[in-house]
């Protein structure tokens, strides 16, 4: 549109005039302004960035001609041109007026001078000619080609630092550079580079080795244009050789001429970094210890996980923000302490984890700073922080995720937090802990494949030494052995699991027990135990209720065993249930009488049959005299309140008559019977 300018002199004067001013004064970016006269369809003046065109050249020049000779040769056919060539004809400039429209706005892409694109937006305003009734109209074109980019580019990037932003024509295969800061390549704006060498050569001397395979994939132009034709954008990110992370994001600028917008930006900060605390964040942490260990193949790495005990409170009791300040000032603690972290990291709510040199381990140091007073407003806040440790061996093929769920897994090993706030990780821990998980993994189909068995382990008058009743105990028979309950019944109670099992239980009672009923064979009342979870689900609750009040399966088959800790959280339904089975027959027992807090309260608030009196204090009979008086004084107070006493765990003939002698009524342990298989505990009775 660079041409030369020409004015038509012949017209009306005060209003042409007017309009001559605003055409002649320029504006930074207009690219061209043209003054028509529609009715006539008649070129009157135009105006160049660069040249005003001679009467000469203007006489007898129809819009369409020069817009046919001047500016569709060179436009995009992508971006609105429909609507400008629809919308810039004598018709439609007419109808508009006629409708009351005086400014009417286009946009279309355009090849200006060196073939680049451009983005123009014509804005065009229509007058009435008074003297001559002819419609009017100048139109300016104006670049937007940076406003554009700028827009979309401030959709992409937010608040992010760019390094480059370029037009690539994947039909041409060309890249022009609009701003580019990558360290030791040189662009100059308005060249045309090869896309695919420019490719190349980042891909030689600017991303990192780890990322090459990658970058060189998702830059290939048939795979973008797949990618975007799906999405409409399309990004990636790749480390740079500076291990910074650097997001590519693509968006088309004009799709059917295949002209691509690419933005490269920095994303370390917001991809690895905590906003909060300012740390590395789980990724950042990953990256960064990775490359360190991998650096260092001759050093001794350890990795620590910590993590805020009761933090939830601080956030609870002084706010979010406040919760904030405690995570950031943990975070100055760890970086300015002896460990001297060459990485650290917030990799979750309030856990942290940290790759140090093993060799600044300093445990009594460590034990001090898990302790921290927090000052809120003059107010003392005691922070206790829990650390799990893992040494990382040299050569491992472990990823540092794999570490760092190690060092967690050490923390839940710690005894006592109070003597000794961190554990270092063994592969006991480890065993240990996937036997527990397996339960909850695996219960459902443990149970389908009948690998989890009800045991039976009788329980004997004291006097005539004879079965009385009998507990029911699970056992776990994998197919990678016997797993004790010890093992996962604490999973399954903390996840809610349990009720599950219990429900499996009660129904195996309950099907051995209606066998030997209904054939006529000995039956001894079964103990089944009751987690506090079944205390507070309905169905095992309603299930147990409608089996005990069943006529065909006998109450005077089951009793349940409620430990002393679940009566003391167990409220509403749970106790309307207890006295219902109570109400009806049923026995109830309280379990591990004597080893929680409310043993004294529990006997108060509820009615009991049978107290069992916890091996804890079986096993320590005899060994003085305070001991023997305590089991002395359980039975004497539970027979004073009309309740019978079992001893659990009894191993030895001197508890067994030991007990007797102090009038415990039932005897159940080791020294009597192991628990049973079914079969076995059926012989037992037969
Ligand atoms: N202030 C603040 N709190 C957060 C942030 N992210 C997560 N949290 C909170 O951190 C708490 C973490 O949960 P838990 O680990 O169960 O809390 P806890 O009380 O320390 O539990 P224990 O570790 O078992 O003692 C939750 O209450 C989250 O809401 C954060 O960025 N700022």
């Amino acid at each position: 549109m660079d041409k030369s300018l020409s004015i038509d002199t012949g017209h009306h004067e005060k209003l042409y005039q007017e309009r001559m001013n605003f055409l002649l004064t320029g504006e930074k970016d207009r690219v061209c302004s043209i003054y028509i006269d529609v009715t006539d369809d008649k070129m009157l003046a135009l105006i160049t960035r660069k040249h005003k065109y001679n009467d000469n050249e203007l006489n007898n020049i129809s819009v369409r001609c020069w817009l046919d000779k001047y500016i569709y040769p060179n436009i995009s056919d992508g971006y609105n041109l429909e609507e400008f060539k629809n919308g810039f004809t004598r018709k439609a400039l007419l109808e508009d007026f006629e409708k009351g429209e005086r400014n009417i706005q286009f946009y279309h892409s355009y090849y200006g001078e060196n073939g680049n694109l451009k983005l123009y937006k014509v804005r065009v305003s229509l007058i009435k000619n008074p003297y001559n009734g002819h419609i009017e109209a100048y139109a300016v074109w104006k670049d937007r080609t940076l406003k554009y980019i700028d827009k979309e580019i401030s959709k992409i990037l937010y608040n992010n630092d760019y390094i480059g932003i370029g037009i690539i024509d994947s039909c041409k295969g060309n890249l022009y550079m609009r701003a580019a800061h990558f360290e030791g390549m040189e662009f100059e704006e308005q060249k045309s580079y090869v896309y695919d060498d420019i490719v190349k050569q980042m891909s030689e001397i600017r991303i990192a080795n780890e990322s090459k395979e990658q970058f060189l994939k998702c830059t290939a132009l048939d795979y973008l244009n797949d990618n975007m034709n799906i999405a409409g954008v399309y990004s990636f990110n790749v480390y740079n050789i500076k291990n910074k992370v650097e997001r590519y994001s693509y968006h088309w600028f004009d799709k059917k001429k295949g002209i691509i917008l690419v933005v490269v930006e920095d994303m370390t900060k917001e991809l690895e970094t905590d906003s909060v605390t300012g740390a590395l964040n789980r990724e950042g942490f990953v990256h960064k210890a990775e490359n360190i260990i991998k650096n260092n193949p001759d050093k001794d790495f350890a990795l620590l996980y910590f993590n805020i005990q009761k933090f939830k409170a601080i956030n609870d009791l002084y706010g979010y923000a406040a919760g904030d300040t405690v995570l950031h000032q943990a975070v100055n603690t760890l970086q300015t302490s002896f460990l001297k972290p060459l990485a650290i990291s917030r990799i979750e709510a309030d856990r942290f984890v940290v790759l140090v040199d093993k060799n600044n381990l300093d445990f009594e140091k460590l034990t001090l700073i898990l302790h921290r007073v927090y000052d809120k407003d003059g107010m003392k806040v005691d922070i206790y922080v829990r650390c799990g440790i893992y040494y990382i061996p040299k050569d491992t093929d472990l990823s540092v995720s794999d570490m760092c769920d190690r060092a967690k897994l050490a923390k839940l090993y710690i005894p006592n937090q109070y003597v000794q706030p961190y554990a270092i990780f063994n592969e006991d821990m480890k065993y240990d802990y996937e036997q527990r998980s397996l339960a909850l993994i695996q219960l459902d189909d443990a149970i389908k494949n009948s690998e989890i068995k009800v045991f039976y382990q009788p329980i004997y008058d004291a006097k005539t030494k004879q079965i009385s009743s009998a507990e029911a105990l699970v056992r776990w028979v994998s197919p990678k052995g016997v797993i004790l309950p010890g093992k996962f019944i604490p999973a399954l109670e903390e996840s809610g699991h349990i009720t599950k099992l219990d429900t499996y239980v009660h129904k195996s009672v309950r099907r051995f027990m209606e066998n030997r009923y209904k054939n006529g064979k000995k039956i001894v009342r079964v103990a089944v135990n009751l987690s506090r979870m079944d205390l507070m689900d309905d169905e095992i609750m309603d299930l147990i209720i409608d089996d005990v009040k069943d006529e065909h399966y006998s109450k005077q088959m089951v009793n349940y065993e409620v430990t002393e800790s679940a009566y003391a959280d167990v409220s509403g339904k749970g106790t309307n249930f207890l006295m219902q089975l109570h109400d009806n027959g049923v026995k109830l027992l309280i379990d591990d009488f004597g080893s929680g807090m409310s043993s004294f309260s529990t006997l108060r608030d509820y009615d009991f049959d049978i107290i069992k009196l916890d091996m804890g204090f079986v096993q320590k009979l005899g060994e003085n005299k305070k001991y023997n008086n305590i089991v002395m004084s359980i039975i004497e107070l539970a027979h004073r309140l009309d309740m019978k006493v079992v001893a659990e765990g009894v191993e030895t003939k001197e508890q067994a008559d030991c007990l007797k002698e102090y009038g415990c009524d039932y005897l159940q342990g080791f020294y009597f019977s192991k628990p049973l298989p079914e079969e076995e505990f059926a012989k037992l009775l037969d």
